[in-house]
């Protein structure tokens, strides 16, 4: 993760991911919004007819879900960084906002989150076209611009950034994020990992007698997934602007996330064991209908059915990676009970009870946030045509054809209804976290925090209820080709526990690709489907606009029954080459010349942790790029090398090999995403120290500053001439130190010295922001 400074220049597109496809974002409206019609007989007829929602609040409740969501973003980064980017916004914009007028009307000036610590979060609710012509607000628009780009704000709604909040994460955490796409809660975690690193990687270079290895990084690790390929690359660009070298993508469905395996301190393997896990499972997304049209084009009650299962088996599969005394979020953006207390109700009852697994109070937690407590009980299912079930039980006594069809199962019940407030063995389901629109106009949000008591061992099965169904379907109706095979399917699956956990014992030292390994693999791909195996690698980004937490995403059990919750035709097979493979992680051995040669040039300290350099070619040959890792990614990887785990992304560019024209000149370039990793262990031989605001407007506008001979000093960066003419050629570290009436915070840019000139080694578009002032810059 970047300091300030170094971040403001390394800065990405960092644009929340669930808001990029939304037209005229920034504005809050949004482009042909205001022609959809907001409305959906079925999806109001379920809410008002569900008790969920009181009804004194119904109306505010439904006019809430027709309005155009405000947009929203947070500040980014280490605290301290995020606080100081704050500090420009509240001091030089929104007193030119607050108490304004457009036309005759008083505008909303843009106000914090109250619920959000440290008011990093904001919300804007003005309308496009005043922002676009009130002077004020247009430089508000500038500055949320400049500030995207830079990577020092994101856009992202405001309900989907408490999850993250309440996973209460610590720099040495090691923590998973099962379904990670687009990205936008992935960056909190990683910004919480890092929380605070900047002071102690500066406690670690002053202090020769910090000496652990780490240089003051942090020891933790998040471990981002995506089931989909496409999506887990959409990953890696959202979350690339923080340069962490504590991130591994992977690219697995995460119903059956494979085990992975660590070097214990005695150099044996073991599984990894998550500390925090987040299960922002793929949803009906009814909760986003004020920003996701397609909710109230395609709404009906299919949508939740259709995901139950698979937002089960995620959080089973979560719940057994699981450290003891470790904590899973759950979490979705639908407003549906069957996605949400039915899950939580149904993984905790299938790993084993409450003693196992149990709901978190978090009513302490972010205590100006509005929510009311999860359903108890009493919820009832819809079926396709609209018919209530309020027990599975009468789901047997209807017309079984349809029911399968619909595949409503046992676990979409409430089970929990006829035990009494004080019966021990209730699961507390009023604990999980329910946000509605009409509290803080936000979206709809499901959050649930669960603790994992014990070690769970063997899952029950949802074979029972399945059983049970297909029993009586086939009595009712014979042998259905249509809902047969799915059945069929969905058996054969789950008859292969697919959980490594269940079938090795805890104290087994297990190895890559061990029986049980290979078993799960081989029986996934042998009893898989064509069609289901097409789905898994190639999930539809439904809503072709990257919205992540709407992202109505099909079922498996959807769609092996076609029963699909659109009314688009489906595609023909695609003629699939599936993922590419992706590029093996090989470290490099500390004593490799090349690396040798790089500490040599850059005087490199011996305390910096030279053992996490890598490059990507089955070779380990270092021939464009060297990449760094922290310690933890760099077991995760090694221990996993040769297993069917899909590592699509690990490490930060470090150096990257440039032509050189003259011998001697070390042809290895520090990479600006990895600035801010290498700077501080770099030697005084390679560095250059800056003050001056003029320097650094001088080296963002020309390309090729001169380096005069002596005597004959220019102006675009008289500062650094004397210092940069005595320089050998090649890479160095351009150091700008606050200074009173120049810059306010510290900077570091990679600078190139070539023979009669020297060059700031940033992409074109980086160039165009100068370091705040923004009275400066024109705002
Ligand atoms: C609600 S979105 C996640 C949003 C994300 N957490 C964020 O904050 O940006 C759900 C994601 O789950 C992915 N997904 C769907 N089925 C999955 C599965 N079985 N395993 C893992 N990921 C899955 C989808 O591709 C989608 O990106």
């Amino acid at each position: 993760m970047g300091g300030k400074r170094q971040k403001h220049r390394a800065g990405n597109n960092s644009g929340g991911g669930r808001n990029r496809g939304n037209n005229n974002q920034g504005t809050g409206e949004r482009g042909n919004y205001a022609s959809i019609p907001t409305e959906n007989a079925l999806y109001e007829s379920y809410y008002n007819q569900s008790g969920l929602i009181p009804s004194e609040e119904w109306n505010d409740f439904w006019t809430s879900l027709q309005k155009t969501l405000p947009t929203t973003f947070r500040f980014t980064g280490g605290k301290a960084h995020a606080l100081g980017v704050l500090k420009t916004l509240k001091e030089t914009l929104i007193p030119h906002l607050v108490g304004i007028e457009w036309e005759g009307v008083p505008v909303e000036a843009p106000r914090a989150l109250g619920w959000f610590p440290d008011s990093l979060a904001w919300q804007l609710s003005v309308g496009k076209s005043t922002i676009r012509r009130c002077p004020p607000f247009k430089k508000f628009q500038n500055f949320l611009v400049a500030e995207t780009t830079v990577g020092n704000i994101s856009r992202q709604e405001a309900v989907s950034m408490i999850p993250p909040l309440v996973m209460d994460i610590q720099p040495h955490h090691i923590v998973l994020d099962m379904c990670a796409a687009p990205g936008s809660k992935t960056a909190q975690l990683i910004e919480a990992i890092h929380a605070n690193e900047e002071t102690r990687v500066q406690a670690a270079i002053q202090d020769e007698s910090i000496d652990d290895g780490s240089g003051g990084r942090p020891a933790g690790l998040v471990i981002a997934n995506d089931a989909d390929y496409r999506r887990s690359h959409m990953l890696i660009h959202q979350t690339k602007r923080l340069n962490s070298p504590n991130l591994i993508v992977t690219n697995h469905d995460a119903t059956m996330y494979p085990s992975l395996l660590v070097k214990n301190e005695d150099g044996r393997k073991e599984y990894l064991k998550f500390d925090r896990i987040l299960a922002d499972v793929p949803c009906s997304g009814d909760g986003t209908a004020r920003k996701n049209y397609n909710v109230w084009r395609d709404w009906n009650p299919l949508g939740a059915i259709g995901l139950h299962l698979t937002q089960v088996r995620i959080l089973v599969r979560g719940l057994q990676m699981l450290k003891v005394g470790g904590r899973i979020v759950y979490s979705t953006c639908s407003m549906n009970p069957i996605e949400n207390e039915a899950v939580v109700a149904a993984a905790i009852d299938r790993c084993g009870g409450l003693e196992r697994v149990n709901i978190l109070d978090c009513s302490d937690r972010l205590p100006e946030l509005k929510r009311r407590p999860g359903v108890k009980g009493g919820w009832r299912v819809m079926d396709k045509d609209g018919s209530w079930f309020s027990s599975f039980e009468q789901v047997d006594k209807a017309d079984m054809r349809e029911a399968r069809l619909s595949r409503i199962v046992p676990s979409m019940f409430p089970s929990e209804d006829e035990k009494s407030d004080e019966d021990e063995s209730r699961v507390p389901l009023e604990r999980c976290m329910r946000v509605y629109p009409h509290l803080q106009d936000t979206g709809g949000f499901f959050i649930t925090v669960l603790e994992k008591r014990a070690e769970i061992g063997a899952v029950k099965s949802e074979e029972h209820g399945r059983r049970k169904m297909a029993a009586i379907a086939r009595s009712k109706v014979g042998t259905s080709s249509e809902g047969g095979k799915g059945a069929e399917v969905e058996e054969t699956l789950e008859g292969v526990e697919l959980v490594p956990t269940t079938t090795t014992s805890e104290g087994e030292t297990p190895t890559p690709g061990s029986p049980s390994k290979r078993k799960l693999t081989e029986a996934v791909s042998n009893t898989t489907p064509p069609a289901l195996k097409k789905l898994r690698s190639d999930l539809p980004d439904t809503n072709g606009d990257d919205n992540s937490d709407g992202g109505v995403q099909l079922g498996d059990e959807e769609t092996t029954l076609g029963t699909r919750t659109r009314p688009t035709a489906p595609s023909p097979p695609k003629k699939s080459k599936g993922p590419p493979a992706e590029e093996p992680f090989k470290y490099l051995p500390t004593d490799h010349p090349v690396l040798e040669s790089i500490t040599k040039f850059y005087d490199l300290s011996p305390r910096f942790p030279k053992t996490c350099f890598m490059v990507r070619n089955t070779e380990g040959i270092p021939s464009r790029a060297i990449y760094f890792t922290n310690h933890l990614a760099k077991q995760v990887l090694t221990s996993n090398e040769g297993s069917n785990v899909k590592f699509v992304h690990c490490g930060v560019k470090a150096f990257m090999k440039q032509d050189v024209q003259e011998e001697g000149v070390c042809p290895w370039r520090i990479q600006s995403e990895g600035l801010s990793i290498l700077e501080g262990w770099i030697g005084e031989t390679r560095v250059v120290r800056a003050r001056k605001r003029e320097t650094v407007r001088g080296l963002l506008k020309e390309l090729f500053p001169k380096v005069h001979a002596e005597g004959q000093e220019g102006d675009v960066i008289r500062e650094i001439e004397e210092r940069v003419r005595g320089l050998t050629m090649g890479c160095c570290v351009l150091k700008v130190e606050p200074t009173e009436g120049e810059f306010e915070d510290r900077m570091v840019f990679p600078l190139w010295k070539s023979r009669h000139s020297c060059n700031l080694m940033l992409p074109k578009d980086e160039r165009k922001y100068e370091p705040p002032c923004y009275c400066d810059a024109g705002l």
